[in-house]
């Protein structure tokens, strides 16, 4: 049995998503949506801040992201089953390091399993089409190929990539919030061609999906 939750609160990166995800939500008392601005430290630093204001007791971070080829296809949504930061680490001569193996700390935010069916089912209650796996939080934009094959080999698990996840995860865990993070796909991860982003299309697919969010956990 899911809990329910009396204030959620949701970060997305920019304007057009939070509009998104108001629409969704049908002006439900119970959630705030926030601007986190894009990348990882803008996202910790703003959902920290608004996590000062108010006792939250769920924190979302929602938005359009990149699907992984085979995993998560345009306009579908991507529930993350773990939250991980691809990029902290180093480079080395045989490859990545990351924080793990330098001995630095966790790149790798878990969520909920419980939690993540709960709402999992109810997106696929409507025609969405809805995958599970970790998301990859980066600083970049993945824009070639060969990085794209790197970090599926990585993360032989992850869906997609987005650039705020583990920023607004880590104000949360900081505070012991669960969180869940939610990627309305709107681009292929792999060679860069912004003329096939479908933002428009991704961004009705987060409305839908945000629609279940009130029933589901409040
Ligand atoms: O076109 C660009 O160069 C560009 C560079 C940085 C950001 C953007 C955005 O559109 C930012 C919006 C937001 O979207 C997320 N996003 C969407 N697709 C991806 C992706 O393939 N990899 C990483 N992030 C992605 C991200 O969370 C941004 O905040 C455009």
């Amino acid at each position: 049995m899911v809990k329910k939750y009396k204030r959620i609160l949701i970060m997305t990166a920019v304007e057009v998503e939070r509009e998104a995800v108001l629409v969704g939500l049908e002006a439900n008392n119970s959630f705030e949506v926030a601007i986190a601005g894009v990348g990882p430290a803008s996202a910790a630093a703003r959902t920290a801040s608004q996590l000062a204001t108010e006792d939250y007791d769920l924190v979302i971070s929602a938005g359009i992201g990149g699907g992984f080829a085979g995993k998560a296809p345009l306009e579908s949504i991507v529930v993350a089953k773990e939250i991980i930061a691809a990029d902290l680490g180093a480079e080395t001569g045989e490859g990545f390091s990351s924080v793990e193996e330098l001995g630095f700390g966790s790149s790798k935010i878990a969520v909920d399993s419980r939690l993540v069916e709960k709402v999992t089912k109810a997106m696929e209650g409507t025609e969405l089409s809805v995958n599970n796996g970790s998301i990859l939080t980066l600083s970049t934009v993945t824009g070639t190929l060969e990085t794209a094959l790197q970090l599926q080999a990585r993360f032989p698990d992850a869906a997609a990539e987005a650039m705020e996840g583990f920023g607004v995860a880590t104000a949360a865990k900081d505070r012991e919030i669960p969180i869940l993070e939610i990627r309305a796909i709107s681009n292929p991860i792999g060679p860069r061609d912004r003329e096939a982003w479908r933002i428009k299309e991704a961004l009705q697919s987060l409305r839908k999906a945000c629609s279940v969010l009130p029933e589901v956990l409040t």
